[in-house]
Order: structure tokens, then C-alpha cells, then sequence
């Protein structure tokens, strides 16, 4: 990616005068990415494989667009999954063009941010039921509220324990005016009661952001005629990155946002579908395909991995044609056995030290495991050998309570129609107290109109230093926290207030809606499942492709948050039965899992070594290899077996080396670790969210006993009779019938009955 910049950037110069197509970034284009830079469709998608170029493709797309065919980049949407991928595009663009304004890409972003800024900036929100000053809620919140409004009203609403996943589910129904619940129970009048809450205190959740900001432009289009609409009042282009990972409702968003008029260009693969929990589906591809009568393209080179590591990953492709490589066999594909995570992660520190030793950098070398919970050894580890490593970890504000709180502090303060936040901020055990209340609801008028602000001048008015407790032991972490925090904002929305000459209740306004919308980065760096990356507001990130300008480490991280990064040398560790895959519900999970799988070998470059444990110590997985390494053909491997139990458990494998006879005592402590964790896992929970939130407007919550809801569901077909639902998404249906076995079905057909749960 660096050496790809540093062709742009020699490039520069010449684009201003000849355009893209004469520069030597574009000749080094191959036809298949030539092709798709120039196509001028109405609507294109790219069908993608993995390494083949979508990133650069969608650049050249722009640079073409821009330079050659004049489209102003204000008449640009590009969307992107993550707002660090829309990051990274305008600083490669930046790179060629320094003088790009940020007005001028203000339409690229997060199809979230892209609904926000118009909702904020221009679209009549006032007809939908807020106001321009409405705030963001995450779905945790808006889960907590409806819990509330249940409570309340007293409503019958079953599957109150996945809550989150039930107003997700049956949220179109109800906007389609479908007349009962599929539980028919009372979750269409949820629906009702928690939108008019909403309104009431003004804040939207993140679905609100797109169907609104949907609505209002279909609204707007059918006002002015899409014929006659105005040339200015809409983009040319709709850019979008990785199109597989969409859903329902961002199609429709895409679709208002055409307004039947903008092209449509859009790259994806859809082998590297891995968050269909949130309502993604490996079809998405090609419904967006047939949704727009779009013409199809594909970039069949990748331009990543040596063969061997290409030739095991056509063995597990789903969709398409087999991955062209442009490189030669290059190392095989080591799979070692260890006898369990703690020799493994003493046999990587070494091996990593090795490879150091011999002119590797840290940051070309990563490694991937399938849950969070498996890098706690690696850690630990990689500390005692003075290994440099950077853990993916998702830490967001929400993670740290001190923080937490005050960001509810701030949201109350530039919206004090949030009775629900106020409720939280007073009643919080750790900070909360009484006079906060007209400190907050005082903000506008006290301090929201002043035109710059310091961090000190902040924690002087809203009184934090009583607050936070002075005399406690967690004081001064507490305030500096709060002051790190303070800081960052005050110097974005002393920036924002100076360009767009707004208020500073409306320059936090606009900080914390970022904040709840991206998430915040807390620590070292993450690309969760789900769209996180920095606040806006707190400045952006290096370029993460661009390795070469961060600190030398070697990267920990998820399968998930692997998706589109690139090493050298790739560990994926505890691929043993029951972990890799992890065991599956139904097919689609199945199906998900082998993406996911697909998703991490291909990041690796060079070198690919798969380990799996004879004694793997985490719950549900077998001392097997698994599956998937009998799915790669034997002459790409290389097996090496480095499992000595008899050593190992004596602890003292290494001879005399210190940090090696800790071992045993490490391996002991963090069994305890897990043990005591399964423990408190098993104690009755606390109070959720919701009762505090009731509980802090003085009200008795009755602890409801956690009701024991049935888990199967049963449904009907006219011709297959009664069975039980397995799983369904937005267009299908599962079940499974006692004489015909699994089947599945169109929804729209309407074949299946879902009866109620027994
Ligand atoms: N025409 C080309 N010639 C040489 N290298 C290329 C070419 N196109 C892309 N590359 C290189 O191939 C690698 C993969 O490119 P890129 O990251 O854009 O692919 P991607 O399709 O976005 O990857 P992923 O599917 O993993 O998200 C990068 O290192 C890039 O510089």
C-alpha cells in the first residue's frame, strides 16, 4: 500500500495537467482495474477478490472522476463501511491533491455519517419529528429505553431477554403497517410508544439516522420531480467500498440518496461477508446487482499472497471464480501442533524474536485467533520476552465509567430533553449528585454560547473535582481521564467554532454524536466488528495500511477485525475442532465462519503458519485439528509437531532460562483466572441498564424473575406441516420438518407460518 502511495505521489504532478489516464499509476493498472476506473455505467458493481485492488481501484475511480471527467468531489458520495476507510481515501486523495478542503469531502463517510450530515445540514428533520439539535443514541440505549417504556405501560412483549435483536427484527414489518407482531404480542405498540420517546427527547438511534434521512429525501425528490430536480441538489456519483457488508435498510438509503439520477459504482466481494449477525447476507451482493439493473465487473488478480497460500485459499471461496495470483509458490504453509496455548505462545515469543533477529519488523507480523479471550496468554508472554505488540482490543468510552458519565453529562447538557441520560448521569453509584442537574440544563444558556473554551474552564463549570471525589483513591486517574478527554474536545470544537462560527453547545452537539456514532478510541488501535474507528471530532487516524509511520509491533487481533489488512507473516493459532470453525447453529453460521477463515489466511503475504492444540483449555473445543486444515491439499503444507507434553507440564521445557521456569506458574494462575471468571459468570446478574435508568428517576423496579422463555419456535408449511424454525433473516427462512427435513423458503412467498413459541 506505502509503495502504491509512493507512485501516487510521484505521480502527482502530472495529473493536474494530463489527467489520470496519462499518469503511471494508472498504466500500472491491470485491464480489469483499467476497466472498472472508466466504466461510466449507471450503475456498476465490482465484484471483487480478495487482494485484487478494490482500494486502489475506487482512488483511481475518484482521480479518474475528478481529473479527467470534472466532476467536483463535492458532487462525490463515498461510502464505506468504516469511517477509518473513508479516512484513509481522503488522505490518499490528500496525498496527491494537498489542497483538498474538507468541505470538498464532506460526502464521504460512513453511510451513517453521510444520513447525519444531511439530516443536521439538509434535510427538513422537522417534518419527520426532531429537531436539528436531535442527538445520536447507540442501540444499547435505545434497547434501555424501550425496556423502560415496557415497564411502564406494562407490556406483554416475550423475548424480552433479546430485546435488542426483537426491535431490530420486526422494525420493517411495523413500518410496513403490518397488523400484528409475529408473537403478537405487544411489540407494535413498543414500536409506537418508544418513536414518539424518542422524538420527545429528541435523539435518534442509528436505524432512525438511515430511514429518516431515507424518507426525507424521497420526500424532497418527489416535492421537486426527480426530473426536473435541480442539478446541484444531489451527487453525481455514489461511491461505495465493500458493498457486500450493506443491509436492507442502507440500500434503501442508497437508493433515496440516487434520487433516481447519481451513478452508482459500487466494489465488494462477497467471500468476505463476516458480519451477517448484523443483518448483512451473503446475498447483498447481488441483490444490490439487481436492485439497481447494475452491469457486473470483477478484479480476479490478487496481488497479496504467494501461490501456496492462494492455491489453500480457493479451497475455501464460495462464490465466484478461482483467485488468479500474480506470484510464485513462495513458502508453504506451515501446521504445527503444540500441546496447548501457553507452549504455543512461548514457542511464538521465540520465533518472533527470531524473525526480529533476522531483519523482520514487528509490524509485519501479526497474529489471529477466533475469540478475544485467547490473547490474554499471548500477552502475558510477550511481556516477559520484551516483545512489542499492539492488541486490537475494541475500548471504547463506554469502557471506562468516569468517561461514560460524562459523556452523558455533555449529551443532557447540549439536549436536556433527555430525561433518560439526566436519569443515568444523577443516579450513577460512582459520580452522580443532585446539583449536576442544573449544570447541565443550564450549559446553553450559562456557557453554550461562548465562542472558545478550555478544558480547565469545563471541569471548573460542571464542578467535577467534587464530582469525581477527590479524597478517593481513583481520583487523579479519574481526572486525568477527564481532562485528556476534555482537552481533545475542547480543541476540536474551538476548531469547528472558528470555521463554521456555531456555538459551543452546538460544537459538542456535533463532538459527542461523532463520538456515539463511531465509538472513541480509548487505547491502541481497532477495527471491530462494527463500525469503529476515532471519533471525528478527536482528530483521525494514521493511515493504518500505511505501517511504516506507526511504532514497530507485532499486531494481536481477532479473525474479525483482520479484514483488510495485510502481513508478511500471519500466525492464526487454535485452529482445532470446536474453535475454527466455532460450532454452529445452522449452515449460514457454518458458512460465515468458513469467510472468516478465508478472511484471515488471505491477509498474509508470505509466510501462513495454522497451529491447533492437543489440549486447547477453552470451552467447546477439541484437542483435533480442525476440519479446515484437512481441507487444504497436503502438498501446500508443511507440518511440524511441537507438542511435548512431558516437557510442558514439568513447566521447565526451556532449561535454564528464567522467564521459561515461570511458565508453570504463569499456566497455573491463569487457569485460576478462568476458573474464577466461569464462577462469576454463573453468580445471578446485576441490574441491568434499564432498572438502573428507572431506578434513578426514584422508581421501584420490581426485579422481574428472569422468565424462562421457550427457545423453539415452531412453524407451519402448507405442504411439509409442522416443524421448528432454525434461523431466518430479512428474505429467508429456515425450518426443519420431522419427514422432510431442513428446507428453506422466500420470504415473500409467504409459505411459512410462524406460530407461536412453545
Ligand atoms: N495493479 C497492481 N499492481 C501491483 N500491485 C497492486 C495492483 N493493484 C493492487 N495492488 C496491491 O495489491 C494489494 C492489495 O490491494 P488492496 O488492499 O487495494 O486490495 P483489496 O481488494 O482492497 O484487499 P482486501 O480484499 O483484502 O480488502 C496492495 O498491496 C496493493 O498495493
Amino acid at each position: 500500500m506505502s509503495e502504491q502511495t509512493n507512485g501516487l505521489q510521484q505521480a502527482a504532478g502530472s495529473f493536474q495537467k494530463e489527467g489520470f489516464q496519462h499518469t503511471e499509476e494508472f498504466c500500472r493498472l491491470n485491464e480489469y482495474q483499467k476497466a472498472a476506473v472508466l466504466d461510466e455505467s449507471p450503475a456498476c458493481v465490482v465484484n471483487a477478490n480478495v487482494g485484487s485492488g478494490k482500494t486502489t481501484v475506487l482512488i483511481g475511480k475518484i482521480l479518474y472522476l475528478h481529473l479527467d471527467r470534472n466532476v467536483p468531489l463535492e458532487k462525490m458520495t463515498v461510502l464505506t463501511f468504516t469511517n477509518k476507510a473513508a479516512d484513509e481515501i481522503v488522505e490518499r486523495l490528500r496525498k496527491i491533491k494537498p489542497d483538498i478542503a474538507p468541505d470538498q469531502v464532506q460526502g464521504f463517510g460512513t453511510f451513517h455519517s453521510v444520513a447525519l450530515r444531511m439530516l443536521k445540514n439538509s434535510l427538513p428533520v422537522e417534518e419527520a419529528g426532531w429537531t436539528k439539535e436531535f442527538t445520536v443514541m447507540d442501540p444499547d440505549e435505545e434497547t434501555d429505553l424501550a425496556m423502560k417504556i415496557i415497564q411502564e405501560h406494562g407490556l406483554k412483549v416475550k423475548y424480552k431477554n433479546r430485546l435488542k435483536k426483537r426491535l431490530e427484527q420486526e422494525y420493517q414489518n411495523w413500518l410496513e403497517g403490518k397488523a400484528e407482531s409475529r408473537y403478537r404480542d405487544d411489540m407494535y405498540r413498543l414500536y409506537q410508544l418508544l418513536e414518539e420517546e424518542k422524538k420527545r427527547q429528541n435523539k435518534m438511534s442509528f436505524a432512525d439516522l438511515l430511514r429518516v434521512g431515507e424518507e426525507l429525501l424521497r420526500i424532497k425528490a418527489e416535492d421537486s420531480g426527480v426530473e426536473r430536480r435541480d442539478e446541484k441538489s444531489g451527487p453525481a456519483w455514489i461511491l461505495v467500498d465493500e458493498v457486500q457488508d450493506s443491509d436492507l435498510m442502507q440500500i434503501e438509503f442508497l437508493d433515496a440518496l440516487r434520487g433516481g439520477k447519481a451513478k452508482i459504482f459500487a466494489v465488494g466481494d462477497p467471500n468476505q461477508v463476516i458480519y451477517s449477525w448484523r443483518g448483512t447476507g451473503d446475498n447483498m451482493f447481488y441483490l444490490i446487482k439487481h436492485r439497481f439493473g447494475a452491469k457486473e465487473l470483477t478484479l480476479p488478480v490478487n496481488y497479496r499472497s504467494n501461490a501456496s497460500i492462494l492455491a489453500a485459499a480457493n479451497r475455501f471461496l464460495q462464490f465466484g471464480n478461482r483467485i488468479q495470483g500474480t506470484r510464485e509458490e513462495g513458502q508453504r504453509i506451515t501446521v504445527r501442533n503444540h500441546y496447548d496455548p501457553f507452549q504455543e505462545a512461548e514457542y511464538l515469543a521465540e520465533k518472533i524474536q527470531t524473525l526480529h533477529r533476522n531483519g523482520k519488523s514487528y509490524r509485519e507480523i501479526a497474529v489471529f485467533y477466533r475469540l478475544q479471550s485467547q490473547s490474554g496468554i499471548l500477552e502475558k508472554v510477550f511481556d516477559r520476552y520484551g516483545i512489542p505488540y499492539e492488541l486490537s482490543v475494541k475500548k471504547t468510552l463506554k469502557d471506562i465509567p468516569v468517561l461514560n458519565w460524562l459523556v452523558k453529562v455533555l449529551r443532557v447538557s447540549v439536549n436536556p430533553a433527555d430525561t433518560q441520560m439526566a436519569a443515568e448521569v444523577l443516579a450513577d453509584p460512582g459520580y452522580g449528585e443532585e446539583s449536576m442537574y442544573l449544570r447541565m440544563t443550564e450549559f446553553s444558556e450559562e456557557t453554550g454560547k461562548r465562542e472558545s473554551v478550555s478544558a480547565g474552564e469545563l471541569f471548573a463549570y460542571f464542578g467535577l473535582r467534587e464530582a469525581l471525589h477527590p479524597s478517593s483513591a481513583g481520583y487523579q486517574e479519574d481526572e486525568r481521564l477527564v481532562m485528556d478527554f476534555l482537552e481533545k474536545m475542547c480543541a476540536s470544537c474551538n476548531k469547528e467554532m472558528e470555521s463554521s462560527q456555531g456555538n459551543l453547545t452546538a460544537a459538542v452537539r456535533k463532538f459527542i454524536n461523532s463520538s456515539a456514532l463511531y465509538g472513541m478510541k480509548t487505547d491502541a488501535g481497532e477495527k471491530a466488528p462494527g463500525d469503529i474507528s476515532e471519533c471525528e471530532g478527536a482528530g483521525s487516524e494514521p493511515d493504518e495500511k500505511d505501517r511504516t509511520a506507526e511504532p514497530d509491533r507485532v499486531s494481536l487481533m481477532t479473525l474479525h477485525a483482520s479484514k483488510g489488512l495485510e502481513f508478511d507473516t500471519v500466525f492464526i493459532i487454535g485452529v482445532n475442532q470446536g474453535m475454527i470453525p466455532l460450532r454452529c447453529k445452522n449452515f449460514e453460521q457454518e458458512e460465515e465462519e468458513r469467510r472468516l477463515f478465508f478472511v484471515g489466511i488471505t491477509r498474509a503475504e508470505n509466510n501462513l503458519e495454522l497451529s491447533w492444540y492437543t489440549n486447547p483449555g477453552e470451552p467447546g473445543a477439541i484437542g483435533e485439528p480442525s476440519r479446515y486444515l484437512r481441507m487444504i491439499p497436503e502438498q501446500l503444507l508443511n507440518r511440524e509437531d511441537a507438542g511435548k507434553p512431558e516437557n510442558v507440564r514439568s513447566g521447565e521445557n526451556a532449561g535454564g532460562d528464567g522467564r521459561k521456569s515461570d511458565l508453570h506458574q504463569l499456566r497455573k494462575q491463569v487457569q485460576e483466572q478462568i476458573r474464577l471468571k466461569s464462577e462469576h459468570a454463573r453468580r445471578p446478574g446485576s441490574a441491568g441498564m434499564a432498572e438502573r435508568g428507572a431506578h434513578l428517576q426514584g422508581e421501584t423496579v420490581k426485579k422481574e424473575k428472569e422468565q424462562k422463555e421457550p427457545e423453539v419456535i415452531r412453524v407451519r408449511h402448507r405442504k411439509y406441516g409442522e416443524g421448528i424454525l432454525i434461523s431466518e433473516d430479512d428474505m429467508m427462512i429456515e425450518a426443519e420438518f420431522r419427514e422432510y427435513g431442513r428446507k428453506k423458503f422466500l420470504k415473500a412467498f409467504g409459505e411459512v407460518e410462524v406460530l407461536d413459541a412453545v
